[in-house]
């Protein structure tokens, strides 16, 4: 469903490349925990998968398009089928919760209705019903500013979910939260991947987190893959390839 085909990418005026050479697929249903020290590229892949950073040669296959080929306006429409979710939320702090979690539709509607905040009945309907899905059913009429970072990162998910996505990508979603809260989080963004059917990839720094939650494991070191396998298989050995300066 996702491919990489010699993806490199390298940024002006950088000695080396963030990504290096990098070929991988991805398949409908594999929830994927991305791993690596600071610098490694996390961040990078992600963007590039979703068409936010160029590639400087390689090709990324989505669904049969070479993403890198497509027109802005294809791009656009490939960006809304992949729900992305950040570690800084990138919530409207001062709008409700539903309001907030209706702008994940910006990219289906006409400028104007976008402009307007016009959304459906049925719209609306289904922002309730992903917002009850995250477990805040009680707070969608509440603003954004007056929560906690954990049900910050609830909204951005079921924002994330009113774009219908095919795929999920998270960058450091859970970084700025308390451990428990993080893994809570993660049981939300498993459980919705699981009923969903999508691709997930999500950059994480905790290993133990990522092992819990992933049906795969990536490592990256300096743009290259260090690891790909199952959870189970990231063993004292493999860990020290993904980490060892
Ligand atoms: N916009 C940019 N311009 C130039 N270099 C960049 C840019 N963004 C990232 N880099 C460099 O590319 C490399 C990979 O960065 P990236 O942010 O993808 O790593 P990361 O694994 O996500 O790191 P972290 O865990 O610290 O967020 C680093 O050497 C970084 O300095």
């Amino acid at each position: 469903m996702i491919t990489l085909e010699n993806v490199t990418v390298k940024y002006p005026g950088a000695a080396d490349p963030a990504i290096d050479n990098l070929s991988l697929s991805f398949q409908q249903g594999e929830f994927i925990g991305v791993l690596g020290r600071s610098g490694a590229g996390k961040s990078t892949f992600i963007r590039t998968i979703n068409a936010l950073q160029e590639v400087s040669s390689g090709e990324i296959i989505v669904d049969d398009y070479s993403v890198h080929s497509l027109s802005d306006e294809d791009k656009r429409r490939l960006r809304t089928k992949a729900g992305m979710i950040f570690q800084h939320f990138h919530l409207i702090p001062r709008m409700t919760v539903l309001q907030n979690v209706l702008t994940g539709r910006f990219g289906q509607k006409k400028w104007y209705e976008n402009l307007l905040g016009l959304y459906s009945e049925e719209e609306k309907n289904e922002g309730k019903s992903v917002i009850e899905q995250v477990g805040l059913e009680k707070m969608a009429g509440r603003r954004v500013e007056a929560l906690s970072g954990g049900q910050k990162q609830r909204v951005g998910i079921a924002r994330a979910l009113m774009q219908q996505p095919d795929i999920f990508l998270g960058d450091e979603p859970v970084a700025s939260l308390d451990p428990s809260t993080a893994k809570s989080i993660f049981g939300i963004l498993r459980s919705v991947h699981d009923e969903k059917k999508l691709v997930t990839i999500i950059n994480i720094h905790d290993v133990e987190i990522a092992k819990k939650f992933s049906t795969r494991i990536i490592g990256l070191k300096e743009g290259k893959l260090a690891f790909d396998g199952r959870p189970e298989e990231l063993d004292e050995k493999a860990y020290n390839r993904i980490y060892d300066e």
